[in-house]
């Protein structure tokens, strides 16, 4: 019977039958080969020395128990090693092969959105959750979606407040992580192909000027398939597209700058998505229909698919501007809201008091916008934006005078009178001449409507002070359309008064504009850039199947989506004093309560809102409350206090 050895030796090549020799000389070539070791391990220093006795080891095991040939099992495992090395390289060069001759691919960067559409569709296929190979990701719901409230425990709550509470405190542990698929390569099937995707991150070394050098990872997604053409890939893309703006519909995105560390990247990297809420259904706005309708159809025109042409036929600008004004709480940022979820435009809100902004990050947030979109510039009368840079206020004035007179003062004096508030004046001196001087007025109209200025978008700005608004900024051209707000009036009071009580399994008004009241808010229009005249616009809320005006022109208000036939139950502790009030009724205790609100317009619908969500299951009870509500809150603006007596 051959030995082992014998049939390794055999099936090796002859070179390996020198060094080993015959199985009766193992002994001798053992205590050869050791000696040689021993004498190498001081040699060859403390870092190898391990590996060498380690290996003696395994040489002496080999050779003196188990009665195996240590330098053929080295030999096997290098001519192991060597054939998987050379079937690697076998397998790239026919996978490259085939991949270049064969195969389609397309790579998306995540500095691209696509990016993100295409991660989330991998995390919602239940193959790819599966794989063997993933990366786990935190998540956490917004205010607005749905959730499980079964494991949510709630009792009455006593009159003296005792009962369970509500608690949360798990609620982040039940959310559950997302699944991606991890760095490197995977394989998955869509629609009876087989792609390919390749994950791979890099760190490239981006310089950002100055100081603001860094490592930054950069992360590649590789689709590929087989066959000469990407068509399939391309359409695997937008399937994922639009599965991300499914989820998306009906909801609108708000967006604000990103902080300075991220917009230098540019692109999309300027804009932070800080919400996705609900649209706002335009019926929950209570203003003028006449003014709702102009706004609608005017903006409902400007979007249409054929304005730009008409537009650059006539060598205008397209841009459309409005202006929203009145008093705080009467539902100017509403209406924004509301506009953007009839037309399905995602909103890019910005602050122009924020400190980080410059002028430069101005007009490069307004370069960066999308083709359509509502951009909300709030309170523009607070960004303190000044014309010329030498306007000095009266306060800067009177310390120049102070700073005048202490010069003089000093000169009289000695170094030694130098006291701890000259440093502090001092001190604040350098700081403000380091202080960033803010927005200025020309930055702000270079950003809106500058040469380099974005083209399509839907600005809209807001303010409590139109008259202390400077001129330039409100000229045809920057400001198209006016629309006045103002506190409640009466009917105004009524209309907010049964939206609050309105069972949400009430029928569903049909009209988003029908119900709504007149009150004295005026709209003054700034020239015409009307293409499609301004009588063909019909506004048709989903949940209709009636239009609003004549026409050709038809806007989906995707709000009433959300008009739920579900009565909502805010479980138990508050009392319900409505019980099945009939909606003929409800209109009843409305009109005895906007009776009660006086007519000067001294109440915003705001502080209405407030004052019937404190109460918002009783509305008896808020019908009962409302006059001495009403005079305290004449009383507290009379005096100027800011607290409330009654609330
Ligand atoms: N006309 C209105 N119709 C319905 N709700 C309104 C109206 N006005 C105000 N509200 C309610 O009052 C709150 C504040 O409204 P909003 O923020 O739109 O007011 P605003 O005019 O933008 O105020 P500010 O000038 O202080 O920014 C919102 O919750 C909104 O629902």
């Amino acid at each position: 019977m051959m030995d082992f050895n014998t049939i390794f030796r055999g099936a090796l090549p002859n070179f390996t039958a020198n060094g080993t020799g015959a199985a009766a000389t193992n002994a001798t070539g053992n205590t050869f080969s050791s000696g040689i070791m021993e004498s190498l391990v001081p040699l060859l220093g403390s870092q190898f020395s391990p590996l060498l006795k380690a290996y003696m080891l395994f040489h002496n095991m080999a050779g003196s128990h188990l009665g195996l040939d240590p330098a053929l099992i080295v030999t096997l495992f290098g001519i192991i090693w060597a054939a998987n090395k050379l079937w690697r390289q076998l397998f790239m060069t026919v996978y490259t092969f085939v991949h270049t001759h064969f195969m389609s691919s397309i790579t998306i960067t995540n500095n691209d959105e696509m990016y993100i559409h295409m991660m989330r569709w991998l995390a919602s296929q239940p193959r790819m959750v599966n794989s063997r190979s993933l990366t786990a990701e935190s998540t956490s719901k917004s205010a607005w979606e749905e959730e499980d409230d079964s494991g949510i425990i709630s009792a009455p709550i006593s009159a003296d407040g005792d009962g369970i509470y509500l608690n949360f405190s798990n609620q982040e542990a039940k959310s559950p992580p997302r699944f991606v698929p991890a760095l490197g390569t995977h394989g998955f099937w869509h629609n009876g192909r087989y792609f390919r995707l390749h994950r791979k991150q890099e760190s490239i070394f981006e310089e950002g000027g100055g100081s603001m050098t860094a490592f930054k990872d950069k992360e590649y997604l590789m689709l590929s398939c087989f066959g000469r053409s990407p068509e399939p890939i391309k359409h695997l893309l937008q399937h994922a597209k639009e599965q991300y703006y499914t989820d998306h519909h009906a909801h609108t995105i708000v967006k604000r700058p990103a902080p300075q560390n991220m917009r230098r990247y540019g692109g999309r990297h300027n804009w932070l998505q800080v919400s996705n809420r609900p649209v706002r259904p335009m019926k929950t706005v209570v203003l003028d229909g006449k003014q709702k309708i102009q706004v609608l159809v005017d903006m409902n025109e400007y979007l249409h698919p054929a304005t730009p042409r008409w537009y650059a036929n006539r060598g205008i600008p397209l841009r459309r501007g409005y202006l929203f004004y009145g008093p705080p709480g009467t539902g100017k940022t509403s209406l924004s809201f509301a506009l953007a979820g009839v037309f399905g435009l995602d909103i890019y809100v910005i602050s122009l008091q924020e400190p980080t902004l410059t002028e430069e990050d101005l007009s490069a947030l307004f370069n960066s916008l999308p083709r359509r979109c509502v951009v909300l510039l709030e309170d523009i009368d607070s960004a303190g934006l000044a014309r010329a840079p030498d306007a000095s206020t009266d306060e800067d004035k009177a310390e120049e005078t102070n700073e005048k007179d202490d010069r003089k003062r000093k000169k009289t004096e000695t170094k030694e009178d130098w006291k701890v508030s000259d440093l502090a004046r001092e001190l604040k001196k350098q700081g403000g001449e380091n202080e960033k001087k803010g927005i200025s007025l020309s930055g702000l109209l270079n950003a809106i409507d500058g040469v380099a200025s974005h083209e399509g978008r839907v600005l809209i700005m807001t303010t409590n002070k139109p008259e202390s608004l400077d001129e330039a900024l409100i000229r045809p051209g920057r400001v198209d359309l006016q629309v006045g707000f103002s506190n409640a009036t009466q009917e105004q009071a009524k209309e907010l008064f049964v939206r609050m009580y309105e069972a949400d399994s009430s029928p569903v008004i049909r009209n988003p504009l029908r119900g709504s009241v007149q009150h004295s808010g005026k709209i003054i229009t700034n020239g015409p850039a009307q293409p499609q005249g301004s009588n063909n616009t019909k506004i048709r809320d989903s949940s209709s199947d009636g239009f609003t005006s004549d026409g050709s022109t038809e806007v989906d208000d995707r709000s009433s989506a959300f008009t739920s036939p579900v009565k909502v139950n805010f479980g138990p502790g508050l009392d319900d004093d409505a019980g099945d009030m009939t909606p003929e009724q409800l209109d009843e205790i409305a009109d005895s309560f906007a009776q009660k609100i006086p007519p000067g317009q001294l109440v915003s619908p705001a502080e209405i809102q407030g004052f019937l969500l404190k109460r918002k299951k009783q509305p008896i009870q808020a019908l009962a409350e409302v006059e001495v509500w009403v005079e305290a809150l004449v009383k507290q603006k009379a005096s100027k206090t800011k607290v409330l007596k009654v609330q």
